[in-house]
């Protein structure tokens, strides 16, 4: 279950919420906790406080899995981090309360970068065992440490004061709780559309593709664990003040259970979901307390935990999207039955407006920006290498490239491979092979099936370390290093393979290729500090897609695309990144006749601009008649490079490339040179 779920691209700057259903969500829920505390029991008005204060580490933890797909186990651990030292600085150090909040939520965050910067080079479910493993040492380290006060706790540090006024009840404690939790939960939704949440998203989808367009996943990875840790660390500084005593009880596993149930019900595709996960999971942890004992007299915690894990699995399977998903469709059915009732009302005129408003799903407002002018107008960067149009019925042909970037003069290499070796065990996948790109051409690189044309891809783009040789792109060394470091310098590729980002939509998906072109990051993005940019990438996106024809599908969910346009698609994105080096990794693949023509057009005018293509393509013919040069792999071994013609008519290729039968591969040469 992804976080933006089939999402629209939906630009957002500044702090407050700009969408209607998010207005209204805030709103409402500020009106609910204005008044529970005139209205609920005193039971009522205790779950509801420790709902609120849950709710603080439940927001962390959805970002953390719902938005980047990791998944923990050891929330708690930072939670009871938190309530500790914060507890500690009032009661030892006798710190003022708001220095010591603070000092609780930065411990919390410090450890989270500590143990992070290790712990998430893992992976899946090795990094769920590993948070695992974290909240069993903070349990047992606050439980066996002196300074802790073993299992009995830290205690005797007093409630908070607001202005002089002692927050000393329930009901006042829920609204000093609340507006942590509100804000909370507008930053956490800020971030979620925000560049930085975007990319976090796509990581989730596909990590090679993000980090091919210059994601570094892995900080990013670090520091939204950081920051769930922050909010869990905020929600324990809250409980400490409300049980006064912090006791190894609050890193207990359940705890961490408690936390992943309440994003799991309240569905992992929300912050939302996470607030009301954290009231459903308090009442249902009350209800459980009394409803176990009377069934099973004498049970202890542990069967409550059971009773936990049994809701987890039921939800899983019943409603793996949660809450969220539930009032999610609920909503749409609405919204598409109005928008339905509104076109029976206005006739035909009214029905052809329902697409755009149903395509977001009905949650809010869609992108309010369409790119009126001319694909091209209001452009960033560099517009010296778009080419102007000169006809107005030949799209094809005559509108505008995508901006490309032009680091080096036409001819001087611009990639430099040297000796590039990958062994598979007895395997040689790709063997010493040594060639240069000179900068503003198409190369082709052709090879039988299992040459060791994609290897190499893999490992000049970084997705593969070499077992030996040197990359050098743009007089930089970059072997082994991560794809996003080439792709930070105007390196990227397409997959043979489609890597899609299937949370988002076609839009969304060419608005990520702008990521190296942006700067804000995760905490511009929480505060709505993104200024015009996102916009403007947006507005960019929205001007390639155009260009290559796919404006009528740019909010259509990526995943639903027919093949051949996700791969169009996938080349709009890489084009987005306005880059200086294209790997195509069978571009033409799955394409119609129409649209190889339209790439190939596109291809040809791309390197006039100035870009440098590396292609790999079966379509011999194609490769023929698009490229400067063609290198030729086979077994691992590049066995011709050259002009097209002189490789066309090298006997080694005609060998090996097209069989041993000299007849038949003289019949099959033929053929290729009249499809040229
Ligand atoms: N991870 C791997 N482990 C073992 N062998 C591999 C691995 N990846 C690739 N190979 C082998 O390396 C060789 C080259 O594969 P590669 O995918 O690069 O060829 P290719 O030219 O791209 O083929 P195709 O045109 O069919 O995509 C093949 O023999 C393949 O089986």
């Amino acid at each position: 279950m992804s976080y933006l779920n089939k999402a629209a691209l939906r630009s957002k700057t500044g702090f407050w919420p700009n969408n209607r259903g998010t207005i209204i969500g805030v709103t409402l829920l500020a009106v609910v906790i204005l008044i529970v505390p005139f209205t609920a029991t005193p039971a009522m008005m205790n779950i509801a406080v420790f709902s609120l204060i849950f709710a603080l580490p439940a927001i962390g933890l959805s970002l953390l899995m719902g938005l980047a797909g990791q998944v923990s186990l050891g929330q708690a651990a930072f939670f009871a981090i938190g309530a500790y030292t914060h507890a500690i600085l009032l009661q030892k150090f006798e710190m003022p309360g708001l220095v010591a909040a603070v000092g609780g939520v930065v411990a919390a965050m410090l450890a989270a970068l500590l143990v992070g910067l290790p712990m998430l080079r893992l992976r899946g479910h090795y990094l769920a065992l590993a948070t695992l493993g974290l909240g069993f040492i903070v349990m047992i380290a606050v439980r066996e440490w002196e300074f802790t006060g073993r299992t009995t706790g830290i205690y005797g540090y007093g409630r908070p004061e607001v202005f002089g006024v002692p927050i000393d009840n329930n009901g006042l404690f829920f609204w000093f709780v609340a507006p942590f939790v509100l804000l909370g939960l507008v930053l956490a939704l800020n971030l979620t559309r925000s560049r930085a949440g975007r990319a976090l998203s796509a990581v989730n989808d596909s990590e090679l593709a993000a980090e091919s367009l210059g994601v570094n996943t892995y900080a990013l990875r670090v520091k939204v664990f950081t920051l769930s840790a922050g909010f869990a660390g905020l929600g324990g500084v809250f409980y400490a003040y409300q049980v006064q005593i912090v006791s190894p009880q609050v890193a207990e596993f359940h705890v961490s259970v408690e936390l992943l149930l309440m994003v799991v019900i309240g569905g992992l595709g929300s912050v939302w979901g996470a607030i009301a996960g954290a009231f459903i999971v308090e009442l249902l942890s009350e209800g459980l307390r009394d409803l176990i004992p009377a069934i099973i007299p004498g049970a202890t915690g542990e069967v409550q935990l059971i009773g936990y894990g049994l809701v987890l699995i039921l939800v899983i399977i019943l409603l793996p999207g949660g809450l969220y998903q539930v009032v999610k469709t609920a909503w749409a059915a609405i919204t598409s039955r109005i928008a339905a009732r509104r076109a029976d009302a206005t006739g035909p005129a009214g029905a052809a407006a329902l697409p755009g408003g149903a395509a977001d799903g009905g949650t809010g407002e869609a992108p309010t920006r369409a790119f009126g002018g001319l694909p091209g107008e209001g452009r960033s960067g560099s517009d010296a290498n778009d080419v102007a149009a000169t006809s107005d019925d030949d799209a094809e042909g005559s509108a505008p490239v995508p901006t490309v970037s032009t680091p080096v003069a036409a001819g001087t290499p611009i990639l430099e491979v040297r000796g590039l070796t990958k062994r598979y065990g007895g395997v040689v996948a790709v063997d010493d092979v040594t060639l240069t790109v000179p900068a503003g051409q198409i190369m082709g690189l052709i090879g039988p099936n299992g040459a060791g044309k994609t290897t190499c891809f893999n490992m000049i783009t970084g997705a593969i370390a070499p077992t030996s040789g040197t990359v050098s792109f743009l007089g930089s060394e970059i072997q082994g290093r991560k794809p996003h470091v080439g792709a930070e310098a105007g390196l990227t590729r397409t997959f043979q393979n489609l890597q899609v980002f299937s949370s988002t939509d076609v839009l969304g998906n060419v608005y990520m290729g702008r990521y190296r072109k942006g700067r804000a990051g995760i905490l511009r993005g929480m505060l709505g500090l993104q200024g015009r940019e996102q916009y403007r990438h947006e507005e960019i996106a929205r001007d390639i897609l155009e260009t290559m024809q796919l404006g009528d599908v740019s909010g259509l969910a990526a995943g639903d695309l027919p093949f051949g346009r996700q791969r169009m698609m996938e080349v709009c994105r890489a084009l987005a990144s306005e880059p200086a080096l294209l790997l195509l990794d069978e571009p033409m693949a799955g394409l119609s006749g129409r649209e190889r023509e339209m790439l190939a057009t596109l291809l040809r005018r791309l390197r006039d601009a100035g870009l440098t293509i590396v292609l790999v393509e079966h379509d011999v013919a194609q490769v023929m008649a698009l490229a400067d040069s063609v290198a030729v792999l086979d077994d691992g071994v590049l066995i011709a490079h050259g002009d097209p013609e002189s490789v066309r008519n090298d006997p080694a290729v005609i060998v090996a490339y097209l069989g041993t039968d000299a007849e038949e591969a003289e019949a099959e040469l033929k053929e290729l040179e009249e499809h040229a």
